[in-house]
């Protein structure tokens, strides 16, 4: 049975430990951030800032220290914002257990540097073998109420894969494996800042056909990006790639789509951000998604009108127009 470690105990890393907990883990321990969070989850058996309806069951548990999170743990997540990553990891990176799976919940690209999660977890001294991605449509509130959802678990090592896989399959969570991590990465980091073109999309007021074709050319966008970084074009044409962009372009449960729609209807970054809010790695991982792309060749036209708008460059009103007047092409091109 299993006895996991989650770090990170926000809306993800909270929903996940419910998962691991109903797939029939012996313990799950979540390391908050915050001492507060930690004692809500021990003693009340909730997470109110985060997921505030769900009942968490006696196997999971809390704590603030990132030591006693990781004592005797066989299976380490990883559920913090992307950008901080690499910093967790120089905190608390060194008392990962010797040997266990570390699986990454996160989407996003690292800026500066243009890492895959991954690539930062591997760079921090844990063998590529022991490191797996579940990525998917997989929005937290709908995961906690235990609404069917399917995910792909991805590992370089498909034995570990299907270790994690089995440990997080449940009723409503149905995990497949695949050994594509690149693509799976790669989907789940771009399909947020595409989201954010949608969600501009609807506060601009406009319709079903304006979303659709952003979805479809975003899924275009992020094709190209997987082809130069040797991504299996299937993994994007799967729960990865289209599965996600689809639920987050379109969900208003999505913090991408939600910040989307704000800039759309006049907001400024720094406006939106001002108010506590959960995570939107779409923000942060617009640049680094574009930086990567153009040090591949690669074009990305919608992202990089994200990050326009994002840096406070272009007006939602004006991207639409630069998109749309952009030189005709081949549709596959
Ligand atoms: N929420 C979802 O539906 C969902 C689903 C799939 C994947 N993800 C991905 O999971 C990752 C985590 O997202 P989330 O939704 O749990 O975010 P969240 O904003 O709900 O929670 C983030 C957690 O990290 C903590 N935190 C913030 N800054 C930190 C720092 N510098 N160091 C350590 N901890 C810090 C916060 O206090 C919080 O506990 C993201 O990469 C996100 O894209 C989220
Ligand atoms: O709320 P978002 O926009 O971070 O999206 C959550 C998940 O990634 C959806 O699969």
């Amino acid at each position: 049975m299993t006895r996991a470690a989650i770090f990170g105990a926000g809306s993800w890393g909270t929903a996940f430990a419910q998962v691991l907990a109903d797939a029939g883990a012996e313990r799950v321990t979540l390391w908050a951030r915050r001492p507060e969070v930690a004692r809500q989850v021990r003693e009340e058996h909730r997470n109110p800032d985060y997921l505030p309806d769900v009942e968490l069951g006696p196997v999971v548990t809390a704590t603030a220290d990132p030591r006693e999170a990781a004592e005797g743990a066989d299976l380490v997540v990883l559920a913090v914002p992307s950008q901080s990553l690499q910093d967790n990891l120089d905190g608390w990176g060194g008392h990962l257990p010797a040997g266990a799976p570390v699986v990454s919940l996160m989407k996003g690209i690292e800026l500066g540097t243009g890492r895959r999660m991954s690539e930062v977890i591997v760079a921090s001294g844990i063998d590529e073998r022991r490191v797996v991605v579940v990525t998917g449509p997989n929005l937290s509130r709908e995961i906690a109420a235990r609404q069917p959802a399917a995910s792909v678990v991805a590992g370089t090592d498909h034995a570990t894969a299907d270790r994690v896989a089995a440990a997080v399959m449940t009723p409503y969570f149905r995990p497949y494996t695949q050994t594509d991590v690149v693509g799976a990465e790669l989907g789940g980091a771009v399909k947020n800042v595409i989201a954010l073109a949608v969600g501009m999309a609807e506060g601009l007021g406009y319709g079903d056909n304006t979303k659709s074709s952003l979805i479809t050319r975003g899924l275009a966008e992020t094709a190209r990006l997987g082809q130069a970084l040797g991504a299996d074009p299937a993994t994007l044409m799967g729960l990865a790639g289209v599965g996600d962009l689809i639920a987050t372009c379109m969900s208003p449960l999505s913090r991408n789509h939600r910040v989307g729609v704000a800039l759309g209807q006049g907001r400024t970054v720094a406006e939106i951000l001002a108010v506590p809010h959960q995570t939107a790695e779409g923000v942060k991982s617009c640049r680094s998604v574009v930086e990567l792309g153009a040090r591949h060749g690669v074009e990305m036209p919608i992202c990089q009108g994200v990050s326009a708008v994002v840096d406070g460059s272009v007006t939602p009103e004006r991207l639409t127009g630069e998109l749309m007047t952009r030189a005709r092409k081949h549709e596959r091109h």
